[in-house]
């Protein structure tokens, strides 16, 4: 790594988007303090833009404007990924690196797809990588699972880490707004992805959840071992049925070490009420670590958002640039543990099966001989009259089972929608304890 001390540090930023236009904001308007806790100039060199006649906000100097980001690469000490996407983010960032810079990037589908290849680079190259940026936001929980923890064994880790969807979330459940208007918002907050699908659908969060099994287990965890599934299929009635038993619906990403390995998964769940993470809201995340000797914390703050996450974003950058004025490099890939990861079929979880059945005597016991079939047991059953039932002339079951295997409740749903008496299998969703 070159150390600089006798000029400033030269900054490239890649891409001038929500959260580019914040950090080159705090890079402008808070040169001074930022200069003195480095310990040097920082001087930024240029912006890298797809447009450079686009309208911009005026705390960009347009003469730093160029669309040719390879060569503005080359020139900088210090480059900060800011465009998203795979490529030519992966390119950029592999010829910073190349040519001796270090990297800050906020992009974590970046880094759960191609992380291996992105940290060989920068111990090739002696220089540092650093995306606190790409997990939660503003939260400092990449630096507490990387550094903090280092020294500790943790078993799990449990958050909802994706702004858009638990906003979306959050309004349909305390606003009653539609799914479509309350993503609409989510996009104008500058909280959604450029392709929201990534959020809807989940794979925003599990990037995330790999990102996180990979640091909590010491481990590679790549993008294909999270079990993924969105909140797409959430309707409002399933989160009117969840309020009736004292639960609102969260999308969670949750990442054990267990006997068979690392389970790592995303998905809606049924929160209770008096669980932390029912209190969470808007755009917040908040992360839970449970661990050998710390026992369990909590981190909570701003997951989404341009100036949140340009706060995580500028904190790895004064990190980098007093590496590079004092010597020091960030914490190396450590993956020692190679853990297996576990098939999500094995994952322990308790399930709210939501059922329309005909109306007659004898068809609860039918049910709940096909649940029992599977080993299955039932923790509680409730008919609700909704207008919905009424419209298809069925009854509305509400089944929550007991923990059991993934694949057995799997296959407990599968039998329920062969039975004659169930004319629909409304919904099917997770089901969280305190
Ligand atoms: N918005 C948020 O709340 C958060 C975003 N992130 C991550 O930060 C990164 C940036 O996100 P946003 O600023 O929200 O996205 P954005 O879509 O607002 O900004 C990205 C900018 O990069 C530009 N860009 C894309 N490809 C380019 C290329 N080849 N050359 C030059 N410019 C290019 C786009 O034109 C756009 O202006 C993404 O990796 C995202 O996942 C991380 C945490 C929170
Ligand atoms: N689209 C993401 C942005 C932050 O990572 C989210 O909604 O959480
Ligand atoms: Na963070």
């Amino acid at each position: 790594m070159t150390r600089v001390q006798d000029r400033s540090l030269r900054i490239a930023v890649l891409g001038a988007g929500v959260v580019g236009t914040e950090v080159i904001r705090s890079l402008v308007t808070q040169e001074g303090d930022l200069s003195a806790r480095v310990g040097s100039g920082l001087e930024l060199i240029g912006v890298a833009v797809r447009d450079t006649s686009a309208p911009r906000d005026s705390v960009i100097d347009p003469a730093l404007l160029t669309s040719d980001a390879g060569s503005l690469v080359d020139r900088a000490d210090l480059v900060v990924e800011l465009m998203g996407g795979l490529e030519p983010a992966r390119t950029l960032i592999l010829r910073a690196f190349a040519a001796g810079a270090s990297v800050v990037t906020a992009n974590k589908a970046l880094v759960a797809a191609h992380g291996p290849e992105l940290y060989e680079a920068a111990e090739a190259a002696g220089a540092d990588l650093y995306f606190e940026a790409a997990v939660a936001g503003a939260i400092p929980v990449v630096r507490a699972l990387r550094e903090s923890l280092a020294g500790d064994e943790i078993s799990r880790v449990l958050g909802i880490v994706n702004g858009t969807t638990n906003y979306i979330l959050d309004e349909m459940t305390t606003a009653g707004l539609a799914f479509d208007v309350a993503l609409g918002q989510a996009q104008e907050l500058g909280y959604a992805e450029a392709d929201p699908t990534a959020d809807v659908e989940g794979h925003d969060a599990a990037a995330k959840a790999a990102i996180i099994a990979s640091l909590a287990f010491h481990t590679r965890i790549p993008l294909s071992a999270v079990a993924c599934e969105g909140i797409s299929a959430v309707t409002k009635e399933d989160v009117a049925a969840a309020a009736e038993s004292g639960h609102v619906i969260k999308l969670l990403a949750i990442v054990e070490n267990t006997a068979g390995g690392v389970q790592a998964r995303v998905h809606p769940a049924l929160v209770p009420t008096g669980h932390p993470l029912a209190g969470v809201h808007g755009a917040f995340n908040a992360v839970f670590v449970e661990s050998e000797s710390a026992g369990e914390l909590m981190f909570y703050g701003r997951g989404a958002g341009g100036r949140p996450t340009a706060s995580a974003v500028l904190g790895d950058v004064v990190a980098a640039a007093r590496h590079r004025v004092h010597g020091g490099l960030a914490p190396a890939e450590s993956a020692y543990a190679g853990l297996a990861a576990a098939p999500s079929a094995d994952a322990l979880t308790r399930l709210q099966i939501r059922l329309y059945v005909a109306d007659r005597p004898g068809v609860l016991a039918q049910v709940a001989s096909v649940v029992a079939k599977h080993g299955v047991s039932i923790e509680a059953v409730r008919q609700s009259d909704t207008a919905q039932a009424s419209q298809r002339d069925a009854a509305e079951l509400i089944i929550i089972t007991h923990r059991a295997r993934q694949a057995d409740l799997d296959a407990t749903v599968a039998d329920l929608a062969e039975l004659d008496s169930v004319t629909e299998v409304a919904s099917v969703l997770r089901v969280i304890g305190i």
